[in-house]
């Protein structure tokens, strides 16, 4: 049986290598950059707990044309959310009516963004819950720990022992919509370490950057509340608890939340990837999603839409923020609704 990885960047390329590894048959469908990389380092995976693996750049079947997915009965989609729709799109010229298709990405719209092209097919949603860098050295390197969700569903059945062999395992999970909000509520970070420009553990350890997240997790649980949502716990703390650890002071924070911090030194968001590489970051469907929800339910989201407009600030003109000035930066949108520009 085989697996088509569509989109083989940091998470594609780690997971389709690990379940190649793992003795799968894999096929990974990116772009030509990926795929030179592939060539000139091989594919060295590296994780927190100091596992490595190494396979040979000849081993790994790559491909740029989307035509090759043809033969998948797998298709993981790791394709950033604005390309969703292109890959759906793919998917339908090119994929098996039979082939089960699976969107690893963040996010709560990619879904039903496929599900809507693709009508005719078993579309499910997985949430990714590590972390994986793509290092100058080559490697690809998982900065955190937690197990895959998926929807659950008897299509998934044939696949398990594969992910499991591939130290991937597959929890099944009823609650998918509110696993994706819960995920979603842990990704409003991504904007904050993006515009800080260092690394996670080194970003959370500072009260100033958490004070940022605090105010945007709290505003996303007021909208989430009105909407009738409850995002489910999917990391160490439950969703409510966030807001208040994220205001402790640092050596409080550090104490009690230290779980928080099991991060590698080395991990950064993908959102910092995506600035660093000057692409159009998934802020619109991250803390954008917040505020379309707010609207929906009549209310509004002045933090995370005031996020919104900064990392598309930054997006268009580079730049960092330190945590002080984010934050007031946040306050002033709250305050006076005005437009953000990026700065120290
Ligand atoms: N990185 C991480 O640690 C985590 C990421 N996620 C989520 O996983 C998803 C993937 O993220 P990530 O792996 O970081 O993203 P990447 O940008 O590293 O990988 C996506 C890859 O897909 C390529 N691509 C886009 N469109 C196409 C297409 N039509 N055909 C072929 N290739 C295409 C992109 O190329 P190009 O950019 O040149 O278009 C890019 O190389 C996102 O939703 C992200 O939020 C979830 C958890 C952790
Ligand atoms: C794992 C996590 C939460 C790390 O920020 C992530 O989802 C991302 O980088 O997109």
């Amino acid at each position: 049986m085989k697996i088509a990885v569509f989109g083989a960047g940091s998470i594609g390329v780690y997971i389709g290598t690990s379940l190649l590894a793992a003795g799968g048959d894999v096929l990974l469908v990116g772009r030509s950059r990926m795929r030179e990389r592939i060539a000139r380092h091989d594919v060295l995976l590296t994780d927190l707990q100091g596992r490595q693996m190494k396979v040979h750049g000849s081993q790994v079947p790559y491909e740029e044309d989307a035509a090759a997915i043809a033969t998948a009965d797998l298709i993981l989609v790791t394709v950033k959310s604005a390309d969703t729709p292109t890959a759906a799109n793919a998917i339908a010229a090119h994929a098996k009516p039979s082939a089960l298709v699976l969107s690893l990405q963040n996010g709560v719209g990619n879904v039903d963004v496929m599900r809507a092209r693709l009508s005719d097919r078993t579309v499910l949603g997985g949430m990714v819950p590590f972390n994986v860098v793509q290092m100058t050295d080559g490697r690809l390197h998982r900065g955190t720990a937690g197990e895959l969700m998926v929807e659950a569903s008897p299509a998934i059945a044939p696949w398990h022992a594969l992910f499991r062999a591939a130290h991937l395992p597959l929890m099944e999970r009823d609650d998918f919509a509110a696993v994706q909000w819960g995920k979603l509520l842990l990704n409003l970070n991504n904007a904050v370490n993006a515009l800080s420009g260092l690394p996670l553990k080194t970003e959370l350890s500072q009260r100033a950057y958490r004070r940022c997240l605090a105010l945007l997790i709290e505003e996303a649980l007021k909208v989430l509340r009105a909407a009738g949502i409850r995002p489910a716990k999917v990391a160490r703390v439950a969703p409510h608890l966030l807001p208040m650890l994220m205001r402790l002071p640092d050596a409080m924070f550090t104490r009690i939340a230290a779980s928080m911090l099991r991060i590698d030194p080395e991990a950064r968001s993908s959102m910092w990837e995506d600035l660093q590489a000057g692409r159009r970051t998934e802020v619109n469907h991250l803390n954008g999603a917040v505020v379309a929800l707010a609207k929906q339910a009549g209310m509004d989201a002045p933090f995370n839409r005031r996020m919104v407009e900064l990392v598309h600030a930054v997006e268009s003109r580079g730049g960092e923020m330190q945590g002080p000035s984010l934050y007031r930066a946040l306050k002033t949108g709250m305050e006076n609704g005005g437009t953000a520009t990026a700065s120290n």
